[in-house]
């Protein structure tokens, strides 16, 4: 039996909307859901506080076809109201599986969820429930990655994981160039000034200015949240 540590106390893990989808055209597949609550329920018995930020890219997608014309910000609050389904998929998931989910959303919808109040949300990680972010800012024009580094820092994360559907940074976008390269490690400025697409520069320049290192890692690799979390060799590290 191994007696090592974790290396975090408080993580933020921000989930792709996208990757929820499976091999399904859009919307949330059972299998994948339960499967990435399985492995989040293995790094809170590690004594970790986990704190998620979720995508809507899987619902939202569904929908996009009517938003071409639309006007940015009405459809950019239809993406927010997107990651708010996830959220309660996600947090329903997850409370079958054993854990204590709460879900607080940006924007006011509180006969669904709860509000975002942040001396509420620390309190529930001290607690050891997990807190779902929902409604990513609350504000059109920016993302769930901007999301996660933003309540990252404001509850005091020691890292951002971002789980998503490649294994790390590369040197350009893998799923478009074959000959990409992929970092070990990679600091703020270089993703920034390289204008690598796998998280936006708001999100990246956020992390960078609080000091926030990212984790980029792959959601459909097995095992690959609870080595992040224990500090092994797994996708790839962005610091300030
Ligand atoms: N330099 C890069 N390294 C890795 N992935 C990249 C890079 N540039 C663009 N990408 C793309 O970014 C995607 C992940 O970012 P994003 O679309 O924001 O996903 P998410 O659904 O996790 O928010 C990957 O699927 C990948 O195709
Ligand atoms: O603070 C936010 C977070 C999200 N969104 C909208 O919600 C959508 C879904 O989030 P995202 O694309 O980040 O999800 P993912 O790619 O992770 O599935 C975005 O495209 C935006 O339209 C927004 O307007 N403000």
């Amino acid at each position: 039996m191994t007696t090592s540590n974790p290396a975090y106390k408080r993580i933020l893990l921000k989930l792709s909307g996208e990757a929820l989808m499976g091999d399904d055209q859009f919307g949330i597949n059972r299998d994948t859901i339960v499967r990435i609550v399985n492995e989040v329920v293995a790094v809170t018995r590690l004594g970790v506080e986990v704190a998620v930020v979720i995508g809507g890219g899987n619902i939202f997608r569904g929908v996009a076809g009517g938003s071409v014309g639309m006007d940015r910000a009405t459809a950019d609050y239809m993406g927010m109201l997107a990651t708010v389904m996830n959220s309660l998929a996600l947090g329903d998931t997850m409370n079958k599986a054993g854990l204590t989910a709460r879900v607080m959303s940006a924007i006011a919808i509180e006969q669904v969820v709860e509000p975002y109040v942040r001396p509420k949300a620390l309190q529930y990680l001290e607690e050891g429930k997990v807190v779902i972010f929902a409604a990513g800012t609350g504000n059109p024009f920016f993302t769930t990655d901007t999301a996660a580094a933003l309540r990252g820092a404001e509850i005091g994360a020691q890292i951002v994981l971002k789980a998503t559907k490649v294994d790390g940074v590369y040197s350009a976008d893998p799923k478009k160039d074959p000959t990409a390269t992929r970092y070990s490690k990679i600091s703020f400025d270089e993703a920034i000034s390289q204008n690598l697409g796998i998280m936006d520069a708001t999100a990246f320049a956020l992390c960078r200015d609080q000091k926030l290192p990212v984790k980029v890692f792959s959601i459909f690799k097995h095992g690959a949240l609870k080595r992040v979390v224990m500090g092994e060799d797994e996708g790839t590290l962005v610091y300030a």
